[in-house]
């Protein structure tokens, strides 16, 4: 058992490994969109099936919460929380539809989606990748080595090399760590020198 224990953990490690060599820049990229569109005053919207969802909900409470700065919150919305909105549009029309029918009433364009989906294939994320497009908004995928399709529609596409679900999750979940991480550094940075930031960063509504 013990054996099993240890290569789970080493494969965890050596998929982070395979993932960083090949993403650093995309990720530096992907951070620098999501800084600007909270300058522009958008938003990002979240969304995942089962332990994504959790991720999805995890990153949002990072960015409306704080990160690591003592900050002013920034605008970030899972999909997958509401129980009423969730078993209603899943009861009255499908669940391929949860996420679809948020990403059109709640988002306006310039906005982020962040879709999170291990295999690529879950119809909700895919159908609410097609409407987030629709509606002009930047799409970011986050899934493993079958989701070609789901990658290639999306705008930007953090493809973690496994086809192992829970290996994939915890590389998507260290990805939404240092994005926010990112983020954070890029618009609350303290300027080395003295006098105005680049940019004024003013999220005290
Ligand atoms: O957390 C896990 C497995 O680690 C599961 O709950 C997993 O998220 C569920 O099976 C999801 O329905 C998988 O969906 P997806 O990642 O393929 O879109
Ligand atoms: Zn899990």
């Amino acid at each position: 058992m013990e054996r099993k224990i240890i290569k789970a953990f080493e494969d965890s490690i050596s998929v982070k490994q395979k993932f960083i060599k090949e993403n650093a820049s995309l990720i530096a990229e992907v951070s620098k969109l999501i800084a600007d569109a909270f300058n522009d005053g958008k938003k990002i919207l979240l969304f995942g099936n089962g332990g994504s969802a959790c991720d999805a909900s995890h990153i949002a409470a990072e960015f409306v919460n704080r990160f690591k700065k003592d900050r002013p919150g920034l605008p970030a919305i899972a999909l997958n929380t509401d129980m009423a909105v969730l078993t209603s549009i899943s009861n009255d029309y499908d669940y391929s539809e949860i996420f679809a029918r948020q990403v059109k009433t709640l988002s306006e364009p310039g906005d982020i989606a962040i879709a999170i989906s291990t295999s690529g294939s879950s119809k909700n994320i895919l159908k609410a990748v097609d409407v987030a497009k629709k509606k002009g908004l930047r799409t970011i995928a986050f899934t493993g080595l079958k989701g070609d399709k789901f990658a290639s529609k999306s705008d930007y596409a953090f493809v973690v090399p496994s086809d192992d679900t829970p290996r994939i999750q915890e590389t998507h979940i260290t990805l939404g760590h240092v994005l926010c991480q990112m983020v954070e550094e890029i618009l609350f940075e303290v300027p080395r020198k003295s006098g105005v930031p680049k940019k004024s960063h003013d999220f005290s509504g």
